[in-house]
């Protein structure tokens, strides 16, 4: 799909109030173009406090500036939670919504916030983590047991949207992961 369409596709979607994780769902989206637009995948994610409203939201930077490894949309909504607001929002109370089912890197952070609730639009086959939890070790499964893990409440419109967003652009993306380590494999 060309960008043009995708970025048309995201501005003129309407929100759909039938599905309770629309809202957040659609906020991701709209975040996953923009990491896309400044070259990096297309996944964007939200932190909801107890009310649900937004206390994060953070997209991929990882080819922004200089190439960061860690900079998926879920590791850097956990960076700014931990800094500056888990002192008045513990995280037990907490949701998280991703555009895209979190990958090893990103669940593994999840399971060590203790965040309550994770969401995701999209499942990941060919990086996604979750739908693999019974092949985490032991101890991290344990964890995992304190967590709540599912499909976000989201328009079948919307989910397919997501799809699309971190889909795109994905072969030039790998080529760019590999180039880091001076190998064109
Ligand atoms: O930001 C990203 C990119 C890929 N996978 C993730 O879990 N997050």
């Amino acid at each position: 799909m060309e960008f043009d369409e995708l970025i048309k596709l995201v501005k003129e979607y309407q929100i759909n109030p039938q599905f309770r994780d629309e809202e957040a769902g659609f906020r991701c989206c709209e975040l996953a173009l923009a990491a896309l637009q400044s070259g990096n995948y297309g996944v964007g994610a939200v932190l909801l406090d107890a009310d649900g409203q937004v206390l994060v939201e953070e997209k991929n930077v990882v080819f922004s500036t200089q190439f960061c490894s860690s900079a998926h949309a879920e590791m850097r909504v956990l960076d700014q939670y931990e800094a500056y607001f888990i002192k008045e929002h513990p995280p037990a109370l907490l949701k998280l919504v991703v555009s895209l089912e979190p990958c090893p890197m990103c669940l593994s952070r999840i399971l060590l916030s203790g965040i309550g609730v994770v969401k995701y639009l999209v499942e990941d086959a060919a990086g996604g983590m979750v739908s693999h939890m019974s092949r985490m070790p032991p101890a991290w499964q344990n964890l995992a047991s304190l967590q709540s893990f599912y499909h976000a409440h989201v328009s079948s419109e919307l989910r397919q949207l997501a799809k699309k967003l971190s889909q795109h652009n994905l072969v030039y993306l790998r080529a760019a992961l590999l180039q880091q380590r001076g190998s064109d494999a």
